[in-house]
């Protein structure tokens, strides 16, 4: 049997820790014999291979007396890069926990359980239902709801330096003015309608108009601002910085990506660009 989630990149500008995207980098578990202790093989220098390993971790905070397996993982997703590498890891361990311990939980349930531990459902939510996903808690529960999928692809340039979600949280201020709350959920509010209005007009303008998080994490991610305008040059919906960062994430027509790609190589940006889609699946578990 094998788990499969996707990565998930979060924010999408103005909507910080409540808007995310499912893309096409995927974590495999595969989930092998009975074992005499957890044991998880993975080519990740600095992941531990036993039950202190965060999937499995994750699986016996919801089953403690799951019994002990081998488990194999793989992932295209980077570390601490803001593609959501700690939700898909936490997603697979829910998973991982309902199908060994026959738990039979809903999609509600997981959004539940995921959001709990996490803290926030812009990556978890999007990992575990796929496609865009819009989440809060109120009254002491979450709530996700699925928006219209952005009709176009994806280009994720990822730094070769990490930043973790921790450190990039540290940089922000830790209060607002209520003006500035005001106006940042403003412009928040109007892009989740011009998101299920599909105004795209509308939407690429707002997402780059974040006053939440991106401000306070560009001396962070030196990259954005260039990238941002290169993808201007080259007829991008938006660029925003994904998740806590460093990968910075430009919503652009398939057919713009070579193009996007030469601009930024001739300003001098030559990390990784990963031409990825929206997942629409979420989690699945294979037979
Ligand atoms: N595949 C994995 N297996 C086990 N633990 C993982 C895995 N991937 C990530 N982690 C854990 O998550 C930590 C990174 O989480 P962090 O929130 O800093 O970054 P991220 O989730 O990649 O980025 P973001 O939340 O901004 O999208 C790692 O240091 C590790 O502890
Ligand atoms: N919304 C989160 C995503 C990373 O967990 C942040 O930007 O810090």
């Amino acid at each position: 049997m094998q788990i499969k989630v996707p990565a998930s990149s979060a924010n999408l500008g103005p909507g910080f820790d409540s808007i995310g995207m499912a893309v096409s980098l995927y974590l495999t578990l595969d989930v092998l014999e009975p074992s005499d202790e957890w044991v998880i093989d993975h080519d990740f220098d600095d992941l531990p291979h036993d039950q202190s390993n965060m999937i499995i971790d994750t699986a016996l905070k919801i089953k403690a007396d799951l019994p002990p397996r081998h488990l194999k993982m793989q992932s295209a997703i980077p570390v601490a890069h803001g593609l959501g590498s700690s939700s898909s890891a936490i997603v697979a361990g829910i998973e991982l926990a309902n199908v060994l311990g026959k738990l039979q939980l809903s999609n509600d349930e997981k959004v539940a359980i995921a959001c709990e531990i996490e803290g926030h459902p812009d990556n978890v939510a999007p990992a575990i239902l796929g496609g865009l996903v819009i989440g809060t808690n109120v009254n002491g529960h979450f709530d996700a709801i699925q928006a219209p999928l952005l009709p176009y692809a994806l280009a994720a340039y990822v730094p070769a330096y990490n930043l973790k979600t921790a450190d990039a949280r540290a940089a922000l201020p830790t209060s607002l003015t209520l003006k500035q709350a005001t106006h940042g959920s403003a412009i928040a509010n109007v892009l989740v309608a011009g998101l299920f209005a599909n105004r795209y007009d509308l939407v690429g303008e707002l997402m780059e108009a974040d006053e939440f998080h991106e401000q306070p994490r560009a001396k962070l991610v030196p990259e954005l601002a260039k990238i941002r305008e290169v993808g201007h040059e080259a007829g991008a919906l938006a660029t925003y910085l994904s998740g806590a960062g460093p990968t910075v994430m430009t919503i652009i027509d398939k057919q713009g990506i070579p193009r996007f790609k030469q601009l930024l190589l001739q300003a001098g940006l030559s990390d990784p660009l990963l031409e990825i889609e929206p997942d629409t699946e979420g989690v699945q578990v294979i037979d």
